[in-house]
């Protein structure tokens, strides 16, 4: 395990066992709420394709960023959150001293050669003492890893298939980014990209 900052954390290779099973379940939930490219508030476009599983869903359009229960374009709740994601995410965000990690939205991003994710933050969240928990498979991508301005320097670290980055804490509203994809290739997923995003919306289900 690397700490990369203060309450930060890549561990190489921690999902590798797991990874046909995460890629069959990706499937799965993409079959159900199809990837899409999102808008945000001034009309362009998010890089990545984007989907959700669990009780909520990140979701942008015209009106701004949020969390949403129902899927936009299927009008219905969000695929269920598998049992094998749930527990893999609070395993892996209490070995790093995250406890009680309950992950209510599970972000999946697709990306393919020449998408990145810009800096940001991610704040969209009520709760902000609880981690992140991020899972990349498939093609290598270079993650930032910055401040808490946009304007701090950042450091670059490899993120590679089976690798996980989780960050909370004094962390937790660090600006991170993806620099754009470069083209590779790999054997379970193509040109491909993905990543799992695991968060506690702090949300309250009535
Ligand atoms: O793709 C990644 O590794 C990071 C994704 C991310 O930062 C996000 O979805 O907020
Ligand atoms: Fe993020």
């Amino acid at each position: 395990m690397i700490k990369i900052s203060d309450q930060s954390y890549l561990v190489k290779g921690a999902i590798k066992t797991q990874a046909d099973e995460l890629l069959t379940e990706i499937d799965r939930i993409i079959s159900s709420s199809p990837l899409r490219q999102m808008q945000t508030k001034r009309g362009h476009y998010v890089g990545a394709k984007m989907t959700n599983c669990g009780e909520w869903g990140w979701v942008s359009d015209k009106k701004g960023y949020r969390y949403s229960r129902l899927d936009p374009l299927t009008n219905q709740a969000w695929p269920a959150m598998p049992t094998m994601f749930k527990a893999l995410a609070m395993e892996l965000a209490s070995s790093v001293g995250f406890d009680h990690f309950q992950p209510d939205v599970c972000l999946i991003n697709q990306y393919i050669p020449k998408v990145g994710m810009g800096l940001h933050q991610d704040k969209d969240e009520h709760d902000l003492s609880q981690p992140i928990v991020s899972l990349s498979l498939g093609v290598p991508a270079i993650f930032q890893f910055g401040g808490f301005k946009r304007s701090d320097q950042v450091n670059y670290h490899l993120l590679e298939h089976g690798d996980v980055v989780i960050w909370g804490g004094i962390d937790r509203l660090r600006f991170h980014g993806i620099q754009p994809l470069k083209l590779g290739h790999h054997p379970q997923t193509g040109q491909t990209r993905y990543n799992l995003t695991f968060r506690d919306t702090g949300n309250i289900i009535d």
